[in-house]
């Protein structure tokens, strides 16, 4: 697939002037409590009112949604307040039912994103529809899947598409639910500009009280929505109870949050602009001609090696210098997350040239 202005056409055609805002119940629980939140979400930003009818939850036994009597509460939202809706969906039979219902937005999860499988029914099930369709990240940091999954849509002559950055599983335990992975989200706006992304804020999080530093940051790197799931009594949700913010709540962060735009035309800013940007290039032309003189170092290693037949791996001394390194960037203001990341590449690297020299 390739990016095209077109991508962006039906994101355009809301014609905001604010990032758009998909906001509802983590799960619709009753008649009563979707009503609810809609009409307390009705003269906000909010354009789409999301309520997920049925639930992957991550053990059985858990509230796993209410089924399709929840799409007749979605239908009675569309009428009641103007709002258009959206749902996740996981299969066939889930995208007949919401598209009986008009949903106006159908969502695919993070875990059927992962199953190229689930996603091929999916969009079968919703060839040529010109319903809004987004994708969710896999739970695992994969682009060529996530992407994978918008090109089987595409396939399936599905116009209006888009995708939502939701985080990622991670085996240790971070400050977020599910680590945002900031790379993964600007390596997919470099290859696809035009294909609208929104952030999920609540399910990075996890938690409440993070939720606007995340959606600022999502804004920062051009993202253009939000989905926040919004319950008019957060701690008593059936489900994700820790993550969901009140109306008065998101109606807040939407005021707060800084909108950041594109560029600037000024003449001033755009002349250091090209100061600083000149002084970056230099520098990285710098960078990569000392790494290119630090793996010549490394190949004359990797020769005396050789010739002595010595393993590759030197642990102690790598030990060494990454803790040098470490206390090194500390004094030049860079964090130790990034040069433990930074200097093991470099080692991986160095090691891929002695391996080349050693078994030459
Ligand atoms: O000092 C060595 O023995 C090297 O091979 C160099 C180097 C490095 O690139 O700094 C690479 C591999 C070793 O694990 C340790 C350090």
């Amino acid at each position: 697939m390739e990016n095209k202005k077109e991508l962006r056409a039906w994101l355009d055609d809301l014609k905001l002037e604010h990032p758009l805002v998909i906001a509802g119940p983590c799960s619709a629980e009753t008649e009563e409590q979707v009503l609810k939140i809609a009409n307390q979400l009705k003269d906000t930003d909010v354009s789409y009112f999301r309520a997920g009818i049925w639930k992957p939850r991550t053990r059985p036994g858990m509230f796993e949604g209410v089924g399709a009597l929840g799409l007749k509460w979605l239908q009675k939202v569309k009428a009641e307040t103007g709002l258009k809706t959206a749902t996740e969906v996981a299969n066939a039979a889930h995208v007949k039912l919401a598209l009986e219902h008009d949903v106006d937005l159908l969502w695919i999860g993070a875990r059927s994103t992962v199953s190229p499988f689930i996603v091929q029914e999916i969009a079968d099930a919703l060839k040529g529809t010109d319903k809004i369709v987004l994708v969710k990240n896999p739970v695992n940091p994969d682009l060529a899947l996530w992407l994978g999954a918008i090109e089987r849509l595409a396939t399936a002559d599905i116009k209006k598409l888009g995708v939502i950055h939701r985080g990622f599983s991670t085996y240790e335990k971070t400050k977020y639910r599910n680590n945002p992975e900031w790379q993964m989200a600007i390596e997919l706006q470099t290859k696809f500009p035009d294909l609208p992304i929104i952030n999920d804020p609540s399910h990075i999080t996890g938690r409440r009280d993070m939720i606007f530093d995340v959606s600022q940051t999502a804004l920062d790197l051009n993202f253009d929505g939000l989905m926040i799931e919004t319950h008019f009594d957060p701690d008593n949700a059936w489900s994700d109870a820790a993550q969901q913010v009140t109306p008065q709540t998101l109606v807040q962060i939407m005021k707060d949050l800084k909108i950041r735009k594109e560029t600037d035309a000024e003449a001033e800013y755009n002349r250091s602009l090209d100061n600083l940007r000149a002084q970056i290039d230099v520098v990285d032309n710098q960078i990569i001609s000392l790494l290119g003189k630090r793996m010549k170092a490394a190949d004359g290693i990797g020769s005396l090696k050789k010739q002595k037949n010595v393993a590759v791996l030197q642990s102690k001394r790598w030990n060494e210098i990454l803790g040098r390194m470490v206390l090194e960037g500390q004094d030049h203001g860079l964090s130790e997350e990034f040069i433990l990341k930074m200097f093991k590449a470099i080692h991986q690297e160095s090691i891929n040239h002695q391996e080349k020299i050693i078994n030459g």
